[in-house]
């Protein structure tokens, strides 16, 4: 994978972000909501499972490629809409998406992006993506942003459902460490026909624009109607992030969408609320093969995906792993990335399986306690 990075562990992209960042946009990435007990039980809760590997059963070629959305990847990986990345890096978004165009894998659009859509999209030419929808308090500017990723080669659409309004970020408070009011995570408002109509914002990014923005950011009055009505205007894949329920993930069913993300939003909303892991294997009882379902929260290594396959997952997104990697721009992505692909592939055969078919039925136990 000679990347000119050598070998380094999720634990030290960590360590090597936390000393190029300034404190407030360190923490920013790096905490969770409340005492972070979610955050915690989102990494504690992968150990509660343990793999049984089968031997014997040749394991010469092994094959993780698979298709999201239509959508070939050389992994069941997906980079999540992680907003602000310009606080990482000055190429943010565009980086991070070059790097996944290069390792093929499908790369998220944050509604909250420094640069464009349009700008992203350009820089990644034909390779997947996907955009991610905070559904403003404006349904206009909400059915704007869809046409624009219709228009921009987006293939999927995913809703993020469990951010009614920001959770209770304490670290963020202390630091008084807030992105949009720096400026940064406004390139889809600033080039949107109908905000910018609505609001006279002028394309500077003024406090003014910022105020606009905040006020239409969040939409605490969403429901499933809404969806509904979602599913009549696009055409696209519609994708529910931010289920942990098994009631909402029959309800995500229920209303036609193409799938759901097992998530709680990295351990950054609710404090207290159940850890990814714990809450897919009921998420996977309720709805079957009834819709694609997607995880995230707390994977770091080859293992956490093959624990989340076997529990249900069709395939899985990353966040803070890559943010970190982008320390180091499209490099340090692309590092993270390629590295994962390895990992994924030793676990793989070393769970004595060569598919990822045959990988999601493979046996785990819960851990003794
Ligand atoms: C810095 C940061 C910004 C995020 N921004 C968004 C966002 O704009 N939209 C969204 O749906 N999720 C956002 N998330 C949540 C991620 O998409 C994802 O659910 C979470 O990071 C997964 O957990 P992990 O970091 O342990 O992989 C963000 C997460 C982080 C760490
Ligand atoms: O930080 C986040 O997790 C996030 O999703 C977000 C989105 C918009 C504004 C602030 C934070």
């Amino acid at each position: 994978m000679s990347l000119n990075i050598g070998f380094r562990s999720p634990e030290q992209w960590e360590q090597l972000a936390k000393a190029h960042l300034d404190k407030g946009a360190f923490d920013y990435i790096q905490t969770g909501a409340g005492a972070e007990e979610t955050l915690q039980a989102n990494i504690d809760g992968f150990k509660q499972w343990k793999i049984v590997p089968r031997v014997m059963r040749d394991v010469s070629s092994v094959d993780v490629s698979t298709s999201i959305f239509g959508e070939r990847a050389s992994m069941p990986v997906s980079l999540a809409p992680v907003g602000f990345q310009t606080i990482i890096h000055p190429d943010g978004e565009l980086a991070a998406a070059k790097a996944a165009a290069a390792q093929q894998v499908p790369y998220t659009v944050s509604t909250v992006s420094t640069y464009s859509m349009e700008e992203i999209a350009e820089a990644m030419g034909n390779a997947p993506r996907f955009f991610q929808l905070y559904w403003p308090s404006d349904d206009d500017i909400a059915l704007s942003f869809i046409r624009r990723a219709e228009q921009n080669g987006f293939s999927a659409i995913f809703v993020t459902v469990d951010t009614p309004m920001l959770g209770w970020r304490e670290q963020d408070k202390q630091n008084q460490y807030f992105p949009l009011r720096k400026g940064e995570g406004l390139g889809n408002y600033l080039t949107d026909p109908i905000f910018t109509e609505k609001t006279l914002a002028s394309r500077e990014g003024t406090e003014q624009t910022i105020a606009e923005v905040a006020s239409r950011l969040f939409n605490r009055s969403l429901t499933w109607e809404k969806i509904n009505w979602l599913r009549k205007q696009t055409k696209l894949p519609i994708v529910a992030k931010g289920i942990v329920h098994p009631e909402d993930a029959k309800l995500a069913v229920e209303v036609g969408l193409d799938g759901l993300v097992v998530s709680n939003h990295g351990g950054r909303q609710l404090d207290g609320s159940i850890s990814s892991i714990e809450a897919l294997p009921a998420v996977k009882e309720a709805v079957g093969n009834d819709i694609q379902i997607l995880f995230d929260g707390g994977i770091r290594r080859g293992a956490d995906i093959v624990k989340a396959l076997a529990l249900g997952a069709d395939s899985i997104l990353i966040g803070r792993l890559y943010a970190y990697g982008l320390i180091n721009g499209q490099a340090g992505v692309m590092h993270v990335i390629a590295q994962l692909k390895e990992e994924l592939e030793t676990s793989l055969v070393l769970t004595g399986e060569s598919s990822l078919a045959s990988l999601q039925q493979a046996t785990l136990v819960r851990a003794q306690k």
